[in-house]
């Protein structure tokens, strides 16, 4: 597998947002730090879900840049998207695998240690960890793990670990002292009023 971005941009598809004008405001900035993770409310349908991420992929093409589609994995292959993320919701992350194929991306979601050593072996190439802080994005998460639940998780697997949950610029530092490679974000970047020095911002953070 290609190294992995550090800065893995979701999509936001709540009222009011544009996950398209976010993600040409970042793909220039971040460029090969950047991959991209489709993810579309449940509610949404399966042909929302792929126009999306067609046209994701289409933008982040010029770039080399990576498009995920999250839990939607036929969604993944129909796009031809390097690969997906599954969760606790999801297909299992070894059926997944199966789906995806040995060459694909697979993240898989982990809190914990245990989980996170299950779906390492289970063929996860990196795992999202979270929720890190308080967020209002999503909706019935756990109570945050923070910087220690990033590191126990961090110290347990020899994968990239992907920060998730309230992640900003300034919760980058203590997050890549416990252990993140990089980190997932959806308000930090669809809430800025100007997400390209938001993205610098955080790339800045995750490689300095
Ligand atoms: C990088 C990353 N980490 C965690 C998640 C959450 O996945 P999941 O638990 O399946 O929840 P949904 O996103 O499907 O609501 C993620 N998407 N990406
Ligand atoms: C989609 C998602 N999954 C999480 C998890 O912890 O599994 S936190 C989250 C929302 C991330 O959005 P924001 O960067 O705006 O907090
Ligand atoms: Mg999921």
């Amino acid at each position: 597998m290609p190294s992995l971005g550090r800065l893995h941009l979701i999509t936001d598809t709540r009222p009011g947002r544009d996950p398209l004008a976010v993600l040409r405001a970042a793909l220039p900035v971040a460029r090969t730090e950047l991959v991209v993770q489709v993810r579309v409310d449940d509610d949404a349908t399966d042909r929302q879900a792929y126009d999306l991420a067609r046209r994701v992929l289409a933008l982040c093409a010029p770039y080399g840049v990576p498009c995920l589609v999250n839990d939607r994995l036929h969604v993944a292959l129909a796009v031809g998207a390097a690969g997906g993320h599954v969760g606790a919701d999801d297909l299992p992350v070894g059926a997944a695998r199966r789906v995806l194929g040995a060459a694909a991306v697979l993240g898989a979601t982990a809190r914990e240690p245990v989980a996170a050593t299950e779906a390492v072996a289970a063929g996860a190439s990196y795992l999202g960890v979270g929720p890190c802080h308080a967020t209002t994005t999503k909706v019935g998460l756990p109570a945050p793990i923070g910087p220690d639940g990033v590191r126990a998780v961090a110290e347990a697997v020899a994968v990239p670990v992907i920060a998730i949950g309230g992640v900003t610029a300034a919760s980058v530092p203590a997050l890549r002292a416990a252990g993140a490679y990089g980190v997932a974000v959806v308000g930090a970047l669809s809430g800025s009023t100007d997400p390209a020095r938001a993205t610098a911002e955080l790339v800045g953070a995750l490689t300095c």
